[in-house]
């Protein structure tokens, strides 16, 4: 395929269910290649350290394995968590479950209180990788999220965005109140309809297309 067409929010969905259901492909492994895809990307970057924001899904998933091959290339990794562990499920409870035993530091801050160090550690952080919100995002970002987005964009920190920056409508391009303004995201399988609109570019930055492992034979089923 030379040039590939763009994937809707609603298609990359219907790849990753197809990828189950009818192609045998486990959700783990399409989030493993989509982590060290995105980890692999940003190291060529020579991050000093990264804080990596998390949340309740699987784009926090992604998070989760990215924290895993960074600290596997020697690269100073926290995860900052913006959802309580109990809502943790499914393939990113598995890699959660992966770093909690490797003893990686994560700061919870799914509740205001435990979050005043996230501002400390945001104002250390030489990159910022956004793993809050996917595909799976339905409305204008959320609290505790949307506070965490503001305090992003306000820090000098540099931004990966995984996927979708959070905030950002992928199909149209339109920013919510409050967006992720990423210097590049790591997007996956295809880039997104979007993000060539000029209302994104602040927004998505640099787009890099991440394979996750999809047969050819499955993205011409579902763009056909
Ligand atoms: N097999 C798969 O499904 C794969 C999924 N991948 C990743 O998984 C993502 C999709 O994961 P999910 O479907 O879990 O969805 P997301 O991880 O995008 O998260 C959505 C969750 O956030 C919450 N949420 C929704 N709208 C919100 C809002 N406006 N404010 C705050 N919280 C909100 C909901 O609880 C929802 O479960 C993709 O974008 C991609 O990053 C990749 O790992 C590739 C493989
Ligand atoms: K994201």
């Amino acid at each position: 395929m030379s040039v590939r067409p763009l994937l809707t929010r609603e298609q990359s969905r219907a790849v990753d269910t197809l990828a189950a259901e009818k192609y045998h492909i486990p959700g783990v492994i399409l989030m493993e290649n989509a982590g060290r895809g995105s980890a692999e990307l940003l190291f060529a970057r020579k991050p000093a350290n990264v804080l990596i924001c998390c949340g309740p899904g699987n784009n926090g998933g992604d998070g989760y394995v990215i924290a895993r091959h960074l600290d596997l290339l020697g690269v100073p990794v926290i995860i900052a968590l913006f959802c309580s562990r109990e809502r943790i499920q499914g393939d990113a409870l598995i890699n959660f479950k992966i770093i909690e035993a490797a003893g990686i530091e994560i700061l919870d801050c799914a509740a205001e209180h435990l979050c005043e160090s996230f501002a400390a550690q945001l104002s250390q952080a030489d990159w910022v990788i956004d793993a809050m919100l996917g595909t799976g995002v339905t409305s204008p970002p959320r609290e505790p999220i949307a506070s965490a987005i503001g305090q992003i964009n306000a820090s000098k920190a540099q931004v990966m965005a995984i996927d979708i920056p959070s905030g950002l409508d992928c199909d149209t391009g339109q920013p919510n109140a409050p967006t992720i303004e990423a210097d590049f995201t790591a997007t996956f399988v295809t880039s997104k309809p979007g993000y060539q609109k000029p209302a994104a570019q602040s927004y998505v930055g640099e787009v890099h297309v991440v394979d996750i492992g999809t047969p050819q034979a499955l993205l011409r089923e579902v763009l056909r």
